[in-house]
C-alpha cells in the first residue's frame, strides 16, 4: 500500500491539502477559498469554524481523489497563516468571535500607546518583533477587552487562545491537545524567543491570562492523533510551522545565509540565520524558523502585507481580470507601466516602513493609461517591495544574495519573475514545486514520523523549474526605482487622525 504525508496548508484566502510522496511530489491536491470579512475599513476577520470545515473538506477531497483512506496517510503536517488570533470556549469548542486576521489594523492605536510608553526595546529584545498590530498579542487583548464577558471567562480558565495551527490541532484531536509550535509562537509578541517560553512580563503588561495559552512545542514531533471520526482512523499529527518558516524549510534553506521569497497573499523574505537570533537595525523581524532535533533555528524576516492580494483586488474589486493568471498576459501587452505606480498599502505598510496608517494609491496616471498599465504596475509593486527588503537585509547582515529562490502562488507569473530579476539585477530561481509552504510542513511531519530519514533525503528533492536572468539596463532600473520611492512617500501616514 502506498503511503503519503498529508500537508494541510491553511492560508489567508484558501485552505489546501496536498498529499506528498517520498520524492516530495504532490500526488493529490484539493483547495477551497473561504470568506474574507471586512467589518470596517482596515479590519479583517475570518470565521474560524468555516476555516475548520473548509480545511477538513479539502483533506477529505484530496484523499478521495486517490481513492485513499486514513491508512494511506503516514502523518499530517500543518502550516498556516500566522498571527491570526482565535479564542474559543474550551467546553463547546465554539469560537467566541470571529478570528482577527494578521492583516487587521484595529489595534494600531493601542500599539502607538505601548510605543509611547517606551516598551518597544524590551519587547524587541524578548520577542524579536516590533510593536505592531500585525502580531497576535494586541489582537488577543482586544478580544478580552471587547467581547462581552471574555476577560472573566478567560481568567476562570474557560477560554483558549490559539493561532490557526493550534486551533486545527485542537479540533482534529477532539479537543485533547492544546499546543503551538515555536515558529508560530514567535509571531504572537508574547513569546520569549531565547527562553522558548511565554514571557511573563509581557503577559502582565497586556493583561493576558497565561492559562489560555497553548503549550509551545518543537515544529517536528508527534503532537497527538486525529479523532478517528474525522478520517475513519487515527492519523498522527507530526509537524507544524508558520507558513513562511515552512516555506523556508520546504525550499531546503537549512544553512545559515540561505534565503527564500514567497509571493502569496502577502510577500515574505526570510533568511536562515542559524542557531542564534540576529537583530535588524532596519525594520526586519527576528523570528524562530523551526525547532527540530533539539535545536532551534532563527530567521530574519521582511514582511510585505499585500503582494498577491493586490492581484486579487484587481480581480474581485476592480474586476479588471477574471483570473489571477490573466495578469501575466495583460502586463505583457504593454511595454512598460506608462509611468503608473500602484502602492498596495491597503492595510498599511509592513517592513521596512511599519506604517499602519499608510493606505493604497495609484499614482502617475495620464490620459493614455489603460487597464494593462494598471495591472502591470500592480505586479511591479510586488517586485519593488521585495527589492526594498533585500536592500535592508543586505545592510543588516552584510551579505548580498547571489540569487533569489522564490515560491508561492504568484511566483507562477513569468512576467513578475522576470521583472523581479530585472529590478534586483540577480537571477531568480523558481523550483518545480512552488507549493513549498505545504512541502515544508510535509517534511517536518515526515521527519518526525520516519517517512524521510534525514535532511539529506529531502535535499535531493529540490528541483529547478526555471531561472530568470536580469535583462534591464542600470539606467532603466534606477529610473523605475526612483519612481517607486517617490510613490511610497506619498502614501505614508495617510490614514492618521489629524
Ligand atoms: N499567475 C498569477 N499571477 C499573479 N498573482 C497570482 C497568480 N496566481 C496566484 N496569484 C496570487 O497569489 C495569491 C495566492 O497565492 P498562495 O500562495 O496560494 O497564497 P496564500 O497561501 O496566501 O493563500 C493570490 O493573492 C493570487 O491573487
Ligand atoms: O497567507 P500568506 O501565505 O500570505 O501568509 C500570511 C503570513 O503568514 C502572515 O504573517
Amino acid at each position: 500500500m502506498n503511503t503519503y504525508i498529508m500537508a494541510l496548508d491553511q492560508g489567508t484566502t484558501s485552505c489546501r491539502c496536498i498529499l506528498y510522496d517520498r520524492q516530495g511530489r504532490p500526488v493529490s491536491t484539493a483547495q477551497k477559498e473561504f470568506r474574507q470579512i471586512y467589518p470596517h475599513a482596515g479590519w479583517v476577520e475570518h470565521d474560524a469554524m468555516e476555516i475548520w470545515s473548509t480545511q477538513m473538506g479539502v483533506a477529505q477531497e484530496a484523499l478521495l481523489k486517490i481513492n485513499g483512506t486514513w491508512k494511506n496517510v503516514q502523518a499530517i503536517g500543518i502550516t498556516n497563516q500566522r498571527e491570526t488570533t482565535v479564542v474559543w470556549d474550551k467546553k463547546t469548542g465554539e469560537p467566541i468571535c470571529n478570528a482577527i486576521v494578521w492583516q487587521c489594523r484595529r489595534t494600531a492605536e493601542y500599539c502607538d500607546e505601548l510605543k509611547r510608553r517606551g516598551l518597544e526595546a524590551a519587547f524587541r529584545e524578548k520577542t524579536g518583533l516590533l510593536i505592531d498590530a500585525y502580531f497576535s498579542a494586541t489582537k488577543l487583548r482586544w478580544i478580552l477587552e471587547n467581547v462581552e464577558g471574555a476577560r472573566k471567562r478567560a481568567e476562570a480558565g474557560e477560554l483558549l487562545f490559539g493561532t490557526i495551527e493550534t486551533w486545527l490541532i485542537w479540533k482534529m484531536t477532539g479537543g485533547r491537545v492544546h499546543v503551538t509550535d515555536y515558529s508560530n509562537a514567535s509571531r504572537t509578541m508574547l513569546f520569549n524567543i531565547r527562553t522558548l517560553a511565554w514571557d511573563e512580563d509581557i503577559l502582565r503588561e497586556l493583561e493576558i491570562p497565561a492559562c489560555m495559552l497553548p503549550e509551545p512545542r518543537p515544529s517536528s514531533e508527534i503532537y497527538g492523533r486525529t479523532d478517528p471520526n474525522i478520517f475513519g482512523g487515527p492519523i498522527p499529527i507530526c509537524g507544524a510551522a508558520g507558513d513562511q518558516q515552512s516555506a523556508l524549510f520546504g525550499q531546503t534553506c537549512f544553512e545559515a545565509g540561505e534565503v527564500k521569497n514567497t509571493y502569496g497573499t502577502g510577500g515574505f523574505l526570510l533568511m536562515n540565520t542559524g542557531e542564534h537570533p540576529v537583530f535588524s537595525e532596519n525594520g526586519l523581524l527576528t523570528t524562530i524558523a523551526w525547532g527540530i532535533d533539539g535545536t532551534v533555528n532563527y530567521a530574519l524576516e521582511g514582511s510585505i502585507f499585500v503582494s498577491g492580494a493586490a492581484v486579487q483586488w484587481l480581480r474581485d474589486e476592480l474586476e479588471l481580470l477574471s483570473d489571477s493568471d490573466q495578469s501575466e498576459q495583460m502586463a505583457e501587452r504593454v511595454a512598460d507601466s506608462n509611468g503608473v505606480y500602484v502602492v498596495p498599502a491597503f492595510v498599511g505598510l509592513g517592513a521596512p516602513y511599519w506604517d499602519p496608517y499608510a493606505r493604497g494609491a495609484v499614482l502617475g496616471l495620464t490620459r493614455g493609461a489603460n487597464k494593462n498599465h494598471l495591472v502591470r504596475a500592480t505586479l511591479e509593486s510586488m517586485a519593488y517591495q521585495t527589492w526594498e527588503l533585500l536592500q535592508v537585509m543586505a545592510r543588516d547582515t552584510g551579505q548580498q544574495i547571489v540569487a533569489l529562490k522564490v515560491d508561492g502562488g504568484a511566483s507562477a507569473n513569468n512576467f513578475l519573475m522576470q521583472f523581479q530579476s530585472d529590478i534586483l539585477d540577480r537571477p531568480v530561481l523558481r523550483p518545480k514545486c512552488i507549493e513549498t509552504t505545504s512541502l515544508g510542513a510535509a517534511y517536518l511531519a515526515g521527519l518526525a514520523s520516519g517517512y524521510w530519514k534525514g535532511r539529506a533525503d529531502i535535499l535531493e528533492n529540490w528541483q529547478m523549474d526555471r531561472t530568470f536572468k536580469s535583462n534591464m539596463t542600470s539606467e532603466k532600473r534606477e529610473q523605475c526605482l526612483k519612481g517607486w520611492k517617490k510613490a511610497v512617500k506619498c502614501v505614508l501616514g495617510w490614514a492618521k487622525r489629524e
